[in-house]
Parts: structure tokens; sequence; C-alpha cells
């Protein structure tokens, strides 16, 4: 007894150390731990904690019952804003504040794939349900956290679907940015409840009332309903709350309806096969149910149902209103269409209105680096266009490349991502081909005469281009881009536009500092590098967003690239005149840079209409075949090099020069 006791008073006297060791190393913690103290003290009111949730780590099932939550106490809104202006920051906090996560610092729980936390941008929306406590009532809020690039915009058009009202965030040391007005339009004309936020007002550079002026002048946005918080250290978020709770209306759904079940998003788990974001209408979907696509008029089982909180949940049974996943044993990927309606088998409702389809900026083959893994390709090139439906597929061929698909992004940055998902989420080496845009050209070629008059064609890729004879017009795509930057860089920023075969349409001040350019380029113009300079001849502060803007006539050429004088049509390009001897220059260069030298010499030539504007030479290894010959027989010296000369002769006959797998993405960066 006397022996148990004294072990007790040990334990105790320990436990006693332990949390003084604790408490100290709490005061001697670093500045970024200062913050997260500061962030608890905000928290540790718990205003909004509600009384069913319970901290993540203890509960493994949801700790409360969706049924209990009828649309009025629903809210469904997004975070939208310009790139790293601290949606997914938010998001967290947001999560933290209703004691769905454990508090941690810049977590970022939402970017949830791979690409996304390397690269620290969030490529897909994402959704989490959050549950608060406001004035005694629980409230249901379903977050979805946006992509804020402007290759991702489709996500954020896809996403305004299943809400009722955003977060319009903007970085108070920034300022309104090309992005937020773009995002700000896209809320607008979706008739949401808009909630301005200011974020980041605890940088020492934060300047909360200019940015306030730019957003009223801009967006007629009144002042006092601008929020200022910093997501980072957790100031204002639970203003947010509230306003979330107070400004954006419930959904119009009724449970007592039909089931009306809307998908919104999907996307392929290795393990549990397709998996949809549904939003739930009217009606309520239980585990187990059958209900019927309306597309496709298949019917399924709902296997598994429930929430994100903030992973997968299941929940047993969603409620109008509410938004969540659901799996429904589809076999196929193609079966999980994004905007298909779902009703109750034999119960048919009028189909919720679908997306409209993502319009391609730029487009490349994709083959795989070993033909004998076409299918292995095809199946991940399927699997990752169900999560990514801004992605248009066409089938390839190409001589040098065999079987592939020629695919179409929204820009660059898109297509760099889904080379890299494809890699690391299903194993798939890929050989990406030159990106380019899409030309349209008006043929009147003889046979064409003869049957047609005239045809309008629209060329994907280029080695597909008729011969220059045929074509009577040429039209490029162009976009309206919004540039906006401080006053002091609008000399570089003229030149730069003009130098882009860019026109300025408008040039206006959106406070006495800020200046904001509207101009068309041709779209192939600002493909590449032009963000990069952009950022550069304004020390980082100009920011860049554009919009289609349809067709406009063109003098193209078509640039065609010779190794060794055989075409290779996988390095075509259609061009501005203007800009043939220059690329055909920069490629050429960089062909030289790229493909490694090879047992013979390799010359580079850059045609338009077979005459060479550009040529480089790659010399040869020259591989001492002698080195082995001591003596001085020179008649075998002689028998050696005369093999080898054949044996280059040999493979530069049937062309086989190794081209590194980057090549041909590598030709056009700078
Ligand atoms: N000082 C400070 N930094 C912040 C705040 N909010 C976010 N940040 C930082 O800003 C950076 C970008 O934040 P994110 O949350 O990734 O921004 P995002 O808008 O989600 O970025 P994208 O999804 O790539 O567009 C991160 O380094 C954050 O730590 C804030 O209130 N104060």
């Amino acid at each position: 007894m006397k022996m148990l006791s004294s072990h007790f008073w040990r334990r105790v006297f320990i436990h006693r150390w332990q949390r003084r060791l604790k408490d100290f190393s709490k005061i001697s913690r670093t500045l970024e731990d200062k913050e997260r103290l500061l962030h608890r003290s905000i928290f540790s009111d718990q205003k909004f904690f509600s009384h069913t949730s319970k901290l993540w780590q203890q509960h493994k099932g949801l700790p409360f019952d969706v049924a209990d939550f009828p649309v009025e106490r629903i809210r469904n809104f997004s975070i939208i804003a310009h790139v790293d202006h601290g949606k997914s920051t938010l998001a967290d906090r947001l999560l933290e504040i209703s004691g769905t996560i454990p508090e941690g610092n810049n977590m970022q729980v939402l970017d949830r794939l791979q690409v996304e936390r390397e690269r620290g941008i969030t490529v897909k929306a994402q959704t989490a349900s959050l549950v608060v406590n406001h004035k005694g009532q629980d409230f249901l809020l379903n977050l979805i956290d946006t992509p804020g690039h402007v290759d991702f915009h489709y996500e954020v058009s896809r996403s305004l679907a299943a809400c009722h009202g955003v977060i319009l965030l903007v970085d108070a040391n920034q300022g309104v940015q090309a992005q937020t007005v773009a995002n700000f339009y896209l809320a607008f004309e979706s008739e949401l409840a808009i909630i301005p936020v200011l974020n980041k007002i605890d940088l020492k550079n934060a300047q909360p009332d200019i940015v306030a002026n730019q957003i009223h002048n801009l967006f007629d946005i009144d002042k006092d309903e601008i929020l200022k918080i910093s997501a980072k250290s957790g100031l204002g978020v639970a203003d947010v709350i509230e306003a979330v709770i107070e400004r954006v209306p419930c959904p119009q759904y009724d449970r007592n309806k039909p089931l009306r079940a809307f998908v919104f998003d999907s996307w392929y788990d290795k393990f549990k096969g397709v998996v949809a974001h549904v939003a739930i209408c009217d009606g309520v979907a239980r585990k187990g149910e059958k209900i019927t696509c309306a597309s496709s008029q298949k019917v399924y089982e709902i296997t598994e149902i429930g929430l994100m909180y903030p992973t997968q949940v299941p929940s047993g049974a969603l409620f109008a209103g509410q938004v969540g996943y659901a799996m429904m044993n589809m076999r196929n990927t193609s079966e999980a269409q994004i905007g298909d309606t779902f009703y109750h088998e034999n119960q048919p409702v009028e189909p919720m209105p679908g997306f409209k389809e993502a319009t391609p900026m730029v487009f490349a083959g994709m083959f795989p680096t070993d033909q004998s893994e076409f299918p292995q390709m095809r199946s991940a090139i399927e699997k990752l266009t169900l999560n990514d439906r801004s992605v248009q597929i066409k089938v390839d061929n190409s001589p040098a490349l065999g079987q592939g698909y020629r695919l179409g992004f929204l820009g660059l940055l898109h297509m760099d991502v889904f080379n890299q998902r494809l890699e690391q989420e299903f194993d798939a080496s890929v050989i990406v081909t030159a990106p380019n845009v899409a030309y349209q050209m008006t043929v009147t070629g003889e046979k064409n005469i003869k049957y047609y008059g005239s045809e309008d064609i629209t060329v994907l890729n280029p080695c597909l281009m008729p011969e220059p004879s045929n074509i009577a017009e040429y039209r490029e795509p162009m976009v309206k881009g919004t540039i906006i930057s401080p006053d002091d860089y609008i000399n570089q920023i003229t030149g730069l536009c003009l130098d882009r075969r860019g026109r300025i349409t408008d040039q206006s001040y959106i406070d006495d500092k800020r200046v904001m350019f509207q101009v068309n380029f041709p779209l192939a113009e600002i493909l590449v590098d032009f963000f990069d300079e952009l950022k550069s001849i304004s020390s980082g502060y100009a920011s860049f967003d554009y919009e289609d803007a349809g067709y406009e006539i063109s003098d193209l050429v078509k640039l065609e690239f010779y190794l060794n004088g055989k075409d290779v049509e996988e390095l075509t390009l259609i061009c501005h005149v203007s800009r043939a001897r220059d690329l055909a220059r920069q490629v050429c260069l960089k062909l030289k840079d790229t493909i490694p030298r090879q047992q013979f010499a390799i010359s580079v030539q850059g045609k338009v209409n077979a005459k060479v504007l550009a040529r480089e030479d790659i010399k040869a290894y020259r591989k001492d075949v002698t080195a082995k010959c001591y003596g001085g027989d020179i008649s075998r010296k002689r028998k050696l090099l005369k093999q080898q000369a054949e044996g280059k002769k040999r493979l530069r006959k049937i062309g086989n020069i190794d081209v590194p797998k980057d090549t041909f993405i590598q030709i056009l960066k700078k």
C-alpha cells in the first residue's frame, strides 16, 4: 500500500513538471507560435463551437444527425479570391473554429492533392462541412475552397452552382487583383450573395482603408459591409461565420418533394471506385435506395452517402439543401457525368440545368513513352478527366510517337498540373508535344471548291494544317486581358502589351495609385511567358487575368522543323508571320540544347514554305575507333574509320535520333 502511494505521488510530481515544462516551452516559442497562441486566445471563448460538434480526433462518425438540419439552418458558400490571397488558410480557420479539425497553423487541409501540396496552390475545388452554433442554434455550413489561378477558373464557376453566397477575399496588402475582378463578376452574374473580406490585416504593410476604397470604387460595395480579418492568426474570422449565416440565403429547397440530386463533381478513388459530389436540391437520398440517372436512365444503388467532414464521413442520408458525397457502384468512369441529375427510381423530376462546357485554350498531344503502355495511359487519362472535366480529349496519331491523344487545356499551368497528376496519381509516364492554340481557316483549295466552294475548319494540330495555297483566310483566337498594376510601371506594361501584338482598349485608375488596363491579345502571344515577363517588369506587383474574346483575321504561317532533313511533324508550329523568324531561331537553339549529342552530326532547320529561316548543328561525338590499334598499320585504321562512318550513315538514314521526352514541351519556353 505504502509502495503504491509513493508510486502515485511520483507520477503526480512528474506530471506537474511536464506541465510546467510545457508552459515554459510555450513562453519560448518562435514568432509564428506566438501568433498561434494569439489565435488560440481568440478562439478561447469558442463562440461558434457547436454543442453537437466535438473535436475531430474524438469522433469516428458524424457527431450530429444530418436530419436535424432543415434548409433554414443550412448555408452553402464558396471562398473566391486571387491567387494566394488566403482562401485555403481561411478554410482551415473556419474548420478549426467549428471544431471540425484540431488547431494547427497552416495545415491547408483542403489542398488534398499531392500536386497542390508540392506547388502550394489550389487546383481543385474542395468541399467541407462544418457545424457552428449561432444564437443558440446549430447551423450546417458547407464551404467550397476554390482555386485562384486563371487556368482553373472552370472549377470556380462549377463550384458556384452548388452555392448561394461567396466570400470574396482580398489581400489587404496587395489589394484588388485581376482575378478578384473576374471572380467578383462570376459571383455577381450568378446572383450570389457576396461577402467582401479583407485578409492579412496583420501584415505590416496592409492598407485596409485603401483596399476597401478599391472594392467600393470597382464593385460599388458599401465600405461598412467589408470585414477585416487575418486568416492566419484567426483575428476577425468569427465575424465571417456570423456574416455567412446572416447574409447568405438558405437554400430554397423542400425535403418533402421527390428526390433531385445534382452531381457537381466526381472523382475516381483507387479503392472505392467512382465517388460523386452531390447537392441535394429536393427530397432525401438514403443509403440502399435505388436512384436513376436522368441522362442515361441507368439505375444505381446508393452504397454509401455522407458529408465531407472534412474527409468522407458516412451519414446514411442527405437531406434537401445539403451537400456531400455519394457512391453508387458505378463501374465505368464515363457514367459519372458532372452536371447530371439523379432521382428515385420511377419518380422522374425535371433535371437541373447542367454545366456549360469549358472552352479549351491550349492543345497538346500526349503519347505513352512506350507504345505498349497505351492501354494504361488511356485508363489513367479517363480516370483523371473524371475529376477534371475542363480537359477535352481526342484520339491522335503521330508517325514518331505512335497512338495517343490530343488534349485541350485551359492554360499551360493546367496542362503541366494534369501531366504531373497523371504521373503521381496514376503512375503514367507520358510525352507531351509542344502546346498550340486552335486556329480557324477558310479553305478554298481545288478539291474544296469542287465539292463545297469553301469551308471553315479549325486546326487543333499544326501538322494537319492544309497547304497554304488552299487557304483563303486565317483567323487566330483572341483574349480580353485585364492587368492591374501600380502606376509606376505604366510605360513598361504598355511596351510589353504592344510587343505582344496587344491592343489597349481601356486604361483607368482604380484608386490614386493603381491602374487597370483592358487589353485585347492574340492568345498565342500570352500563352508561354507573358505572365513571367509582366511580373518581372513590374517587380512582381502586376496581376493578369483573361477571358475568351473570339477570333480575329490574322496572317499565319506553318513553321516546320527538320532533323537531318527529316520533317518532325510533332515539332510543327503555326505562328504569326512577324514571329516566324525569331521563333524558328529560338526553337532551333532549344533543340540544339536539349537533344543530346549522338554518334553522328545532326542538322536542325526551321522552315516556312520550304524556305530555311534558321539552322543549328549538333556535333557528333567522335568515338575513337582506332584507339585499340597500336602500331603503324594505317590500312587497318582506315578500315575501322570507314566502318564507323558507314555506321553513322545508317543511323542517320533511319532517323535514329534520341530526342528526350520533354523536348517538345521545352522548346517554347525561354
Ligand atoms: N500574414 C498573413 N499571411 C497569410 C494570411 N492568410 C494567408 N496567409 C499566407 O498567404 C499564403 C497563401 O495562402 P493560401 O491560403 O495558400 O492562399 P490561397 O488563396 O488558398 O492560394 P491558391 O489556392 O493557390 O490561390 C500562405 O503562405 C499563407 O500562410 C494572413 O491573414 N496573414
